[in-house]
């Protein structure tokens, strides 16, 4: 498994997803600057966390214009696989990449603690790791973490087994729809997610409920 990590201005997980990725892989990531236009040739690109642009007119919604966006939208567009965390979920959302949309918590507050989540959909190269209706433990960090869409495409998501990820538990940090935590494109190539897997991937992290996640998406060749 092949995999790049796209750096925003404003990016600050790049780093934990790069550590996570070469941990588990052996291998380290392809670091691309959102000013790139190209991506180097890899079996998954990686928008990590972070304040993309300050989070300056939405969250994702700047990031989700930078000229490195084409290059992940032919990737995705070929059945490459693409992980969004946080920010790079905001990202995906803003790009057209995922449905819906990233609304503030509705606490109006930024929420940082470990909530648990429910392995919605277990039958996906991102989540094989886990069982199905595996509940795991997960930070987050956000304060546009809210997932909302129409009642129509709530519907579709739901009925295509396209929520990766639910909030576990009455631990719902933000407000989301359906206690949405992640959820897949149409074709289960494309994951973002609002919890940080990436964090919990070695017991010096008090935990390692995301190293699955990682491991089962190394075990594309
Ligand atoms: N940890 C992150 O990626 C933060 C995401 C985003 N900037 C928010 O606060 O909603």
């Amino acid at each position: 498994m092949k995999a790049a990590v796209i750096v925003f201005p404003g990016s600050n997980r790049d780093r934990d997803m790069i550590a996570a990725l070469e941990q588990v892989s052996g291998h380290a990531p392809a670091i691309v600057w959102h000013k790139d236009t190209e991506v180097p040739a890899v079996d998954l690109i990686v928008l990590p966390g972070g304040f993309s642009y300050g989070d300056y007119l939405r969250s994702g919604a700047i990031a989700a214009r930078s000229p490195v966006m084409d290059a992940v939208r032919a990737h995705a567009d070929r059945g490459g696989y693409v992980l969004g965390v946080c920010n790079g979920f905001q990202i995906l959302t803003e790009s057209g990449l995922l449905p819906g949309v990233l609304m503030r918590n509705a606490s109006l507050r930024f929420v940082c603690r470990t909530v648990r989540l429910s392995v919605d959909n277990a039958d996906t190269v991102f989540t094989r790791g886990y069982g199905q209706g595996q509940v795991i433990d997960c930070p987050v960090a956000h304060h546009d973490g809210n997932f909302f869409t129409d009642p129509e495409t709530l519907a579709r998501i739901e009925a295509n087994g396209q929520v990766a990820f639910r909030y576990a538990e009455g631990t719902n940090p933000n407000g989301s729809l359906n206690d949405i935590a992640g959820i897949f494109n149409d074709s289960k190539t494309v994951l973002g997610l609002m919890p940080h897997p990436e964090n919990l991937i070695e017991s010096a992290h008090g935990g390692i409920d995301g190293r699955a996640l990682f491991s089962g998406l190394m075990q594309v060749a």
